[in-house]
């Protein structure tokens, strides 16, 4: 019998994948090898099960995307984390990882952490230029309780979700408190395939909710330097949404006549400090290099 499933990690040279009867320890075809083609994590594949010997995976099924370090297949969406201090709450580095992913088609929700760590005003602050980020649509969680209240729920079915954010941001803080949300489980499927703890992993997806997360830190620095110039416009979204009233179709929204996100911005209704990133990541690209101060 041959069933579909999605590979959850790589462990001496076999593939455990997570099928709709549960989970299958593979083997896969030399097949792969020969032709350069090795399974990844988040490959969505076909197995082959044997009662009696060796369940083999016979396809992988073509990837919608494959990110980060070490490589995720078919990152359905990522979870960003963004300081509200230590490092201190940043808009233009917002703004780069949100472009970042906008390029790579993947879609972001934002989750503050250390807010526990600012005061009242401080967080208020921080709120109200978030509250912008609602508007042009991506999904805050503002604080841990929210994002454990919500997080299950958000996650659809077989999708696969990884972290990204600073150095320090609280990226393995908040894979271990999710962990522990689908603790039982894991440790369920660990004890039935009676895996060794010595045994190290460059990166596992675990159960939550209706889907998978990336047990890894996932993204912390970002180049943006392979992105077209012309094309960064579209990876401000809210830009995008207004570009269709501007003069010219090949609008850059810099100094041409009748631009709808220059009007949108002397209206007040397109936020200052999102005008200025795509300013100065123009800037960064056309230099072909990462700022010195993000190295
Ligand atoms: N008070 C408080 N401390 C936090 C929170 N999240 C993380 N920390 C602390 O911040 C520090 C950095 O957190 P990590 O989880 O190691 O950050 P990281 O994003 O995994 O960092 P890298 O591994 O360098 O990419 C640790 O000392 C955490 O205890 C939070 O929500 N509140
Ligand atoms: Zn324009």
């Amino acid at each position: 019998m041959i069933i579909n499933g999605i590979v959850i990690s790589l462990i001496a040279g076999y593939y455990d994948v997570s099928t709709p009867d549960g989970l299958v320890r593979t083997r896969a075809r030399g097949v792969f090898r020969k032709r350069n083609e090795k399974p990844q994590v988040g490959d969505s594949v076909d197995v082959q099960l044997d009662d009696h010997g060796t369940n083999y995976l016979i396809k992988v099924h073509e990837r919608k995307n494959r990110i980060g370090r070490p490589a995720v297949a078919n990152v359905s969406h990522v979870l960003l984390v963004m300081t509200a201090t230590q490092p201190e709450f940043s808009l233009p580095l917002l703004d780069r990882f949100l472009t970042f992913f906008a390029w790579q088609k993947v879609p972001v929700s934002i989750y503050l952490s250390k807010s526990d760590l600012v005061d009242a005003e401080t967080l208020n602050s921080i709120k109200n230029d978030l509250s912008y980020y609602q508007e042009i649509g991506y999904t805050i969680y503002f604080s841990k309780e929210e994002l454990e209240n919500r997080l299950m729920n958000q996650i659809g079915e077989n999708e696969i979700w990884t972290l990204a954010g600073q150095s320090g941001a609280g990226k393995s803080t908040l894979l271990n408190a999710l962990k522990t949300d689908a603790g039982q489980k894991t440790a369920e499927i660990s004890q039935s395939l009676n895996r060794g703890k010595h045994t190290t992993r460059t990166v596992q997806l675990f159960e939550y909710g209706k889907g998978f997360i990336a047990d890894t830190p996932g993204f912390s620095a970002i180049d943006l330097s392979p992105i077209k110039i012309k094309e960064l416009r579209d990876y401000f979204t809210e830009f995008k949404a207004a570009s269709n009233a501007c003069k010219f179709r090949t609008c850059q929204h810099l100094h041409e006549p009748k631009c709808e996100v220059k009007r949108l911005l002397d209206a007040g209704k397109i936020k200052n400090s999102r005008y200025e990133s795509y300013l100065n990541l123009r800037d960064e690209i056309e230099q072909g290099r990462m700022p010195e101060y993000r190295k």
